[in-house]
């Protein structure tokens, strides 16, 4: 059975005082969610202590937006997954379009993170899309299947989300048709051995075009970034009907 799993990338956005004024007016709506879908928040990390605590016994899950490969050492900027696992995370993006196209995140490195975030027990959403050009020049089969390769050697599919999010749609408005992304989720699910893998869609997910969104076979969920900021907002997309 693939799980659906509506994920908010929150990105660089949010201080510790805004992240619990969001809970506040967000937990209320969950009582309306079907039990069976799983609700995930991906904070900045300086938020993470405080929401773990006050999400103590709700149902919503914390994910972070980046992990190291290494337990601990000289790599200033990073965070290891230990780090994460203590204060309560469970999952962790991993190879974002914004970490690979502004901080040089390669399909080695993606590589490294998913297996490492696998042998600490946290879940890796791994994140795979096409830019404008390489779509208009038609290689968005030949780019996707590339990038699966190289980043899924030896990861184990049991233990492993994927999000298609083309990288023209993300933070413009511009959805990708929700027939089109079911056809690409369909080409990447076609890629793995297991066929179990939940595969979200993201780029400008709203709560206007969610359900159409939800509505595709192969679609298994959402990985929401600026829509996921306002409870309200957000709590439409978790409720989609
Ligand atoms: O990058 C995204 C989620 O990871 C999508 O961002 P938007 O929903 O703001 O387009």
């Amino acid at each position: 059975m693939r799980k659906i799993v509506i994920a908010g990338n929150w990105k660089m956005f949010k201080t510790q005082a805004e992240s619990e004024n969001f809970l506040r007016g967000f937990l209320p709506h969950l009582e309306e969610t079907p039990s069976e879908r799983e609700v995930i928040l991906c904070p900045p990390f300086t938020d993470l202590s405080v929401m773990s605590k006050y999400l103590h016994g709700s149902r919503v899950n914390l994910g972070a937006q980046n992990v190291h490969w290494e337990e601990n050492g000289a790599y200033t900027g990073e965070i290891a997954a230990p780090m994460l696992t203590e204060v309560g995370v469970r999952y962790v993006i991993i190879g974002h379009s914004e970490r690979r196209q502004y901080f040089g995140e390669t399909d080695e490195t993606v590589n490294l993170r998913l297996k490492a975030a696998q042998k600490y027990g946290l879940t890796p959403i791994l994140c795979v899309g096409e830019t404008k050009q390489q779509r208009d020049a038609g290689e968005t089969e030949k780019l996707i299947s590339t990038q699966l390769e190289k980043d899924l050697v030896d990861v184990d599919q049991t233990n492993l989300i994927i999000a298609y999010e083309p990288i023209w749609a993300i933070g413009t408005g511009d959805t990708c048709e929700a027939t089109e992304a079911n056809r690409v989720i369909g080409l990447i699910r076609s890629q793995l051995t297991n066929p179990h893998v939940s595969i979200q869609y993201g780029g400008s997910v709203k709560p206007n075009n969610i359900d159409e969104i939800m509505a595709q076979p192969e679609i298994d969920g959402a990985l929401v970034g600026g829509a996921s900021l306002e409870a309200d907002s957000f709590a439409r997309i978790v409720n989609y009907q």
